[in-house]
């Protein structure tokens, strides 16, 4: 830090088992992600490409090496292993695991079909070849999910080898987790919180008002998701309550 200030909270170091912030990156140039980590790596623990943008990235070996030499742990988003899955191309995915070298995974059905066992079971499949973030939630903001169902399938995610579970929010924040107008479902939440360890959980939160809920609900160190990489140094310093939002809540 750059100079002392008291009675800062404190916050986890890396490598971060919570208190982790993943950044969502939607197509930066090498140069943007150079430029993003020169500022952001310390405050960021995991880059997601997001949804298919691998795909068509340019220089995409070039710009993991980037997110990999500052300490960053990319992946690509649960949206492209879907693509493959969809396309029955599943040991194709398992093969870009190994060309990319990537050690995390992402696995989801948000856009796609997929019954829960099938899920739990390409879950334990990708387990052996790299840790996985499993996501839960639809990305349509029509399938609203009881309480109850999403603690049975975050139970069982884990259970089939997940590392971490995502909940969905989507770059928009206005589905799963949220209503429409990016209201978090407060009474949803709790019911999570009350089954399942908030540590074993990476809550999408793009919007600040997302971000500032989960801060004041679980803590400096909550871990958050579908970052804005321009957002990273407004979200630590929310975090540590160094922003009008959250100034009070740690003096
Ligand atoms: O669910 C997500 O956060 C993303 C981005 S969006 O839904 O396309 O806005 O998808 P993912 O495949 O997990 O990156």
């Amino acid at each position: 830090m750059n100079f002392q200030l008291n009675n800062i909270p404190e916050r986890t170091q890396k490598p971060r088992i919570s208190g982790m912030t993943m950044v969502m990156d939607k197509g930066l140039s090498v140069r943007q992600a150079e430029d993003f980590m020169a500022v952001g790596a310390p405050y960021t623990d995991f880059v997601k490409l997001g949804w298919t943008t691998a795909y068509i990235t340019p220089r995409l070996d070039e710009k993991l090496a980037v997110y990999r030499d500052a300490g960053i742990h990319p992946y690509f988003g649960g949206t492209l292993f879907e693509a493959f899955v969809v396309r029955n191309q599943f040991d194709d995915f398992l093969r870009l695991l190994e060309r990319y070298r990537l050690e995390y995974a992402e696995v989801s059905d948000g856009s796609i079909a997929l019954p829960h066992e099938e899920k739990c079971k390409y879950i334990a499949k990708v387990a052996q070849y790299a840790t996985v973030i499993s996501e839960v939630g639809s990305k349509d903001n029509t399938k609203i999910m009881a309480p109850y169902k999403w603690i049975s399938l975050m139970k069982a995610e884990l259970e089939s080898g997940t590392w971490r579970l995502i909940a969905e929010s989507r770059e928009s924040g206005n589905v799963g987790l949220y209503r429409e107008s990016g209201e978090v479902r407060q009474g949803l939440v709790d019911e999570i919180l009350n089954e399942i360890p908030s540590e074993k959980i990476i809550w999408e939160a793009p919007l600040k008002s997302q971000q500032v809920y989960f801060i004041h609900l679980i803590g400096t160190n909550v871990n958050l998701g579908n970052i804005n990489p321009n957002e990273i140094m407004a979200l630590e310093t929310t975090r540590l309550g160094l922003r009008g939002d959250t100034f009070h809540s740690f003096i």
